[in-house]
């Protein structure tokens, strides 16, 4: 499999036009199958970054205020922005490669807006989505009551075959917990959707979340036509089994 490099740093856009995969917009050769996942042709010289086999977009959905835009920072930075919460404007994203059973997975992974004014430009990116991280807030009901709303969104405008996985974010916050973990567990279940809390603040599941969705979008494009469906619950659970309950 051939190699490139993967475009470093931060991008953000208010239009679908401006994909982060921007070889093809460069004129350089990329090979993108008709499902959107892309296997560059040949390595990059220009552009600074790690080399990846192939890439993947990923968006984080939900209410704003949830934590999305700190959950992503964790992931990519280690850090916490802790202070004033920025809500985030349009769309926004970040690469970060993943060495997924020694294949090199570039995950683009894009922020989006959760308040309402928004959301048609969210609608525009959900259907290059090969994966999508649905979060709550564990302190917040309603962020939890409107999870049945976005997954109809989800149903509307995401492609079918998309892996979902729910994220009830803010684990760490023992105190102001009002959605019980069981909760998120059941509603999970009811949709068919893998679920495992988080904390961006104390990093609790983040790169866990990131590395199971990977794993899976990597197993179903390189898999052999008789290996068995990658399970990413299981994955998750016994994961999480492997060090207590509080995996960062
Ligand atoms: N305690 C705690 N606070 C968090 C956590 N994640 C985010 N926050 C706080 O929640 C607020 C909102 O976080 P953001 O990541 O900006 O929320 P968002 O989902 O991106 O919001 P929008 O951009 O408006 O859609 C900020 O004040 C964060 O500091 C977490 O895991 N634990
Ligand atoms: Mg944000």
């Amino acid at each position: 499999m051939s190699r490139k490099k993967a475009v470093k740093g931060k991008g953000s856009s208010n239009s679908p036009s401006s994909s982060p995969i921007s070889d093809k917009e460069k004129g350089k050769k990329v090979l993108t199958q008709s499902n959107g996942v892309v296997y560059p042709s040949r390595p990059s010289l220009s552009n600074s970054g790690e080399f990846y086999d192939i890439a993947f977009k990923v968006m984080l959905v939900g209410d704003s205020g949830v934590g999305k835009t700190c959950l992503l920072v964790r992931f990519k930075d280690g850090a916490f922005l802790a202070g004033s919460f920025i809500s985030t404007v349009g769309i926004d994203f970040r690469n970060k490669v993943l060495n997924i059973d020694s294949v090199r997975v570039k995950l683009q992974i894009w922020d989006t807006a959760g308040q309402e004014r928004f959301r048609s430009v969210t609608h525009a990116y959900y259907r290059d989505a090969h994966a999508l991280l649905l979060l709550y807030d564990v302190t917040n009901k309603a962020s939890f009551d409107n999870i049945q709303a976005w997954l109809t969104e989800i149903n509307e405008f995401a492609q079918q075959n998309v892996v979902i996985m729910l994220l009830g974010n803010k684990a760490d916050a023992t105190h102001e917990r009002v959605v019980k973990r069981e909760e998120g567990e059941k509603l999970a279940k009811e949709y068919g959707v893998p679920f495992m809390e988080t904390s961006a603040k104390s990093g609790l599941n983040v790169e866990l979340s990131f590395t199971a969705v990977a794993k899976d979008l990597k197993h179903r494009e390189m898999k052999e036509p008789n290996e068995p469906k990658f399970q990413l619950q299981e994955f998750v659970n016994k994961e999480m089994k492997g060090v207590g309950c509080c995996r960062s």
